[in-house]
This record gives structure tokens, C-alpha cells and sequence, in this order.
């Protein structure tokens, strides 16, 4: 798959994609297929993860395509992106213009808690619209989950929440998160299509355009493999239409992340991986965890395990060897909403 770079004039904007979606939709696998594929763009990546294990940063690294050098890849890990705009990001994305060979393109990969408007507003700042624009945010969106009814209120639920407390508050911050990034699209990938069958891909699909006031192409696929051109080039300008892209938090100035929580369990050498991914399930599954990721070291293995959970839904594989020198430490983040047990949850993995 090649995708033609056009000829770009000195004082052109730079543009920039931003890609959305909430925790382990497939973000980071669906950029790495872009670096594969950039066609002869000259390509700088922006990650902010939540968590400061850093993940996201390393898999991207790892890919070493000549279209993204480890020099253009730049690691937001201090909070959230959308919160952190003017500190981090605005500094870091100058840093990347005054580079002597000037990116083709920039792809920002928000955090999955991230609302992506406040990113896009800061791109109407004068000094940064004169020389970037918001070619397009692509909304990344895990079929299966949205199949399960992960980002829809549980009736049965909120019934029992209600009986404890009468005046309990139904917001779902799972849904406001996703619902923000969906209606800031302009392209949605609905994404492991291979995990649901083709009714509830297209319910899901359906429910999507739906939800989106706007016409809003949605695309299928796999491992995030969407042809680059339809990705890159979509040239929406999106720091231009703002008020087309509503937001739960239009009415505020910030937005915490108090709904969730996020932590980082040190785990000794396991001998056994699969039993170890089996507990992690389990954990998962007790705690409602929505994402685990980090690296395991195996006894007596050179290479360390990359461990991934999306809910209950675990992959794993051995990525590269431990890096020289720096301690072979085994690290997971893990991310739910607030109220976590971390206690019963370090009890559990340690035992
Ligand atoms: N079955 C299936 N798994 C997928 C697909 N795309 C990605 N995954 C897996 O889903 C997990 C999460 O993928 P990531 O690309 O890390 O997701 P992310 O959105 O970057 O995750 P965060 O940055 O933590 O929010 C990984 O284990 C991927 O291998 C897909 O199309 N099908």
C-alpha cells in the first residue's frame, strides 16, 4: 500500500492528526500500520499515555520504520493531554517544527481517558494556527466493547446503586468519555472487527452515525489496518469548526479525571506466563478492570513479556530483550474507574 506525498510549500501548514478512542481500543496498533505505510512522509509522533510505564512509546519505538526516527517520537507521560495543553503539548509540538528536517506530518495519540476538543482548540491559538492545522481526528473504537454494552448504562446497576442511595448520580463516565471522542470525529475506525459478527458490527456502526450529528464516515477494521490515504489528507481543518464538535464539557473550563483510577503493580519474575495472564484475567474480571499493560520478566528468558489487557481480553508476547543495564523490573499499569481496590488487587497478583 503506497500513499503519494504532496510536493509542500515552505511556508504550508503543517498538518496534524490527532487519534482518539478510549483504553486499548487499538490507538497505538493502529499507528504503527500508519508508520508502515506513510509513503515516503517524513513522519513525528506525539504519545501521552496514561500511566508512567510508558507502553505506547516503546511498541512505537520498537517499530523502527525510516519514516518515524526514535528522535521524532516524543513521550507526554505526565497526566492528560487535553489537561495539560499549554505545559506540555504546545512546547513539545514547537519542538518538533524547529527541528531541522521539519515533519511531513504529525500524529498525536491521545490518552484514552483524553477528550480530544481541548487538544483541537489549541490549535485556533493564533501562534499555533498560523502554522499547524487539524487535518483530521480519527476516533479509534473497540467493536467488542461497544458490542458488550462497556460504554452504555447498566440498568440493573444503577437499580441497585439507586436502592443504596436514592439520589445517585447516573452520569456513566465511560460513556461521556467515549461519546466525546466519537462526536470530535472526523473519521471513526471501528476497530477489531474480528472479535463481533457482521449484525452487531453493523448495529454497532449504525449506532455510531447515530450518535454523531454530522456526516462522519465510519470505517471496519482489523488490527487498525485502514488504507493510510483514507487516514492522512482527510484536510478537515477541525480547529475550524469547532462548535460543530459538541462536548459533555462544553459548559466547563477543565476536566479532572477523578472517575478513574490508575495505578502501577511492581510483579516479581514469573516462571510461568500463561498463569500469570490467567490470574490477570481473573483480577480483571473481579476488579472490572478496563486496561492492564506493562512488561513481566520470565525466568530465565533474555527477552521481557509484553502483557496486554483490554477488560478481560488478554494478548502477550515477548518484545525485545531488557534493555542494557537498566534493572529487569516487572511493571503493569492498571486502569479502572474510581474506587479501584488497589490493595485487594496487589494482594491478588502477589500471591
Ligand atoms: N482482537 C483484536 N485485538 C486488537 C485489534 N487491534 C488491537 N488489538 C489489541 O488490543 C490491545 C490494545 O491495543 P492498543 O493498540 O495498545 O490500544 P490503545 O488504544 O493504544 O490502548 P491505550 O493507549 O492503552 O488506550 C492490544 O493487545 C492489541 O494487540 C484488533 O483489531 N483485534
Amino acid at each position: 500500500m503506497t500513499v503519494s506525498t504532496p510536493a509542500r510549500a515552505p511556508l504550508e501548514k503543517t498538518p496534524v492528526t490527532i487519534v482518539t478512542g478510549f483504553l486499548g481500543a487499538g490507538k497505538t496498533t493502529l499507528i504503527r500500520h500508519i508508520l508502515e505505510n506513510a509513503g515516503g512522509r517524513r513522519l513525528a509522533l506525539i504519545i501521552n499515555e496514561f500511566g508512567d510505564v510508558g507502553v505506547d512509546g516503546e511498541i512505537l519505538k520498537s517499530c523502527g520504520v525510516e519514516s518515524c526516527p526514535e528522535d521524532n517520537i516524543v513521550e507526554l507521560a505526565n497526566g492528560c493531554l487535553c489537561c495539560t495543553v499549554a505545559d506540555d503539548f504546545i512546547p513539545a509540538i514547537e519542538a518538533l517544527l524547529s527541528r531541522p528536517a521539519r515533519p511531513d506530518h504529525i500524529i498525536v495519540e491521545t490518552s484514552g481517558l483524553a477528550l480530544p476538543k481541548p487538544l483541537v482548540k489549541a490549535f485556533d491559538w493564533p501562534p499555533i494556527r498560523s502554522r499547524l492545522t487539524v487535518d483530521g481526528v480519527l476516533a479509534v473504537v473497540d467493536a467488542a466493547a461497544v458490542a458488550d454494552g462497556r460504554f452504555a448504562d447498566d440498568p440493573e446497576r444503577l437499580a441497585a446503586q439507586r436502592e443504596e442511595d436514592a439520589a445517585v448520580d447516573h452520569d456513566n463516565p465511560l460513556e461521556e468519555v467515549y461519546e466525546d471522542q466519537l462526536l470530535c470525529a472526523d473519521l471513526v475506525i471501528l476497530n477489531k472487527a474480528d472479535l463481533v459478527d457482521a449484525d452487531a458490527l453493523s448495529r454497532v456502526a449504525g449506532d455510531i452515525r447515530q450518535a454523531i450529528p454530522r456526516a462522519v464516515k465510519v470505517v471496519e477494521a482489523r488490527e487498525g489496518k485502514v488504507d493510510a490515504s483514507v487516514m492522512l489528507g482527510i484536510q478537515a481543518a477541525a480547529e475550524d469548526d469547532l462548535g460543530q464538535r459538541p462536548s459533555h464539557h462544553d459548559a466547563e473550563e477543565g476536566h479532572d479525571h477523578d472517575d478513574f483510577d490508575s495505578f502501577v503493580v511492581d510483579l516479581p519474575p514469573v516462571a510461568d506466563p500463561a498463569a500469570l495472564v490467567a490470574r490477570l484475567a481473573e483480577v480483571a474480571a473481579a476488579h472490572d478492570v478496563l486496561r492492564m499493560k506493562g512488561f513481566v520478566e520470565v525466568t530465565g528468558k533474555p527477552m521481557r513479556l509484553l502483557v496486554q489487557g483490554v477488560g478481560q481480553r488478554f494478548r502477550q508476547q515477548y518484545d525485545r530483550a531488557w534493555p542494557q543495564g537498566e534493572p529487569r523490573r516487572g511493571r503493569l499499569v492498571v486502569i479502572g474507574e474510581k474506587g479501584l481496590d488497589r490493595a485487594a488487587i496487589e494482594a491478588a497478583l502477589a500471591a
